[in-house]
């Protein structure tokens, strides 16, 4: 598979060294204005770096555009003429429509919107597919891609917005809860080394807890709050200052914003 990733900035480096990581390519272009975030792969094999997005389009069966909103479109319209109905068009850009990116290169490409998250270096992403009615012929292909890099999860573009906020910006609400764990667990005297180690381990074990017994998080709290116990008493003061609200409420405002870019 001959692969080109325009943009190379936070995400677009996090899905070159996820790749690079698998070696699931036979050829791999890594375009960008300012290539500094992947000079680490200058010499690995079947990698090229570039700043001609043109040649990396030439060279590549599928391409994946991993631009800001802003910048996207420019370059869309730029490399258009090379856009061929062999070329499987990836994007990940926030709130860029697929009807966008079909008015610039036509209904007959085949264009997949992909929203993963920077998990994707290590090979840990949740990501959300979408395609247009001929991307769906190529949808198993970014199936194999994807799941090679995490898992995938085929939905409806109309729920693409929602996807980026709980799993792209998700990625920034868990660390901050990481963070604010061990903002406690400094302030009940470990160093901050051990208050990080702590807070990391555990919220991985709850995790995996889920993801192995398939279990709801809320029998699984059960099995930990002891009658009259300190967890109860803990979770209690947490929604009495609205722990789950605000989470919810910080989701909705963000889904607020994305829906704003997407009609700006
Ligand atoms: N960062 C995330 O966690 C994340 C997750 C999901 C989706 N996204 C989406 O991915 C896209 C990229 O986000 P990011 O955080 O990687 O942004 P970024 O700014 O870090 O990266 C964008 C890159 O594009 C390059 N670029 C700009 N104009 C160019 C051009 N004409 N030709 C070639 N390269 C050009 C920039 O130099 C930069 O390196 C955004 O649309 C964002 O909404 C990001
Ligand atoms: N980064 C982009 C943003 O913050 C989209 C999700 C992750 O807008």
């Amino acid at each position: 598979m001959k692969i080109a990733i325009i943009g190379t900035g936070n995400l677009g480096s996090s899905i070159a060294k996820g790749l690079i990581k698998n070696k699931s390519f036979t050829s791999l272009y890594l375009s960008d204005k300012n290539t500094s975030q992947v000079n680490e792969f200058v010499d690995e094999a079947y990698v090229t770096i570039t700043n001609n997005n043109a040649a990396a389009v030439e060279n590549s069966d599928v391409v994946i555009f991993a631009l800001q909103p802003r910048h996207i479109e420019g370059v869309l319209k730029e490399i258009q003429p090379l856009i061929t109905e062999e070329h499987v068009v990836m994007s990940v850009a926030a709130g860029f429509s697929i009807a966008k990116i079909e008015a610039i290169l036509g209904e007959d490409k085949h264009i997949i919107r992909v929203m993963p998250n920077t998990a994707i270096s290590i090979g840990k992403s949740m990501t959300c597919l979408s395609a247009n009615l001929v991307g769906q012929l190529k949808i198993e292909l970014a199936k194999t891609i994807f799941n090679q890099l995490g898992t995938t999860m085929v939905i409806p573009e109309e729920q693409i917005q929602a996807a980026t906020v709980i799993c792209a910006s998700g990625i920034a609400f868990w660390m901050r809860l990481v963070r604010a764990t061990t903002q406690g667990a400094i302030q009940l005297g470990f160093e901050a080394e051990e208050a990080h180690q702590l807070a990391l381990q555990t919220c991985y074990g709850a995790a995996s807890l889920l993801k192995e017994s398939g279990r709801h998080p809320e029998a699984e709290i059960d099995r930990v709050t002891t009658p009259s116990g300190c967890t109860i008493e803990g979770l209690n003061e947490m929604e009495h200052q609205g722990l789950s609200s605000s989470l919810i409420k910080g989701i909705t405002a963000s889904f607020e914003k994305i829906n704003q870019i997407k009609n700006s």
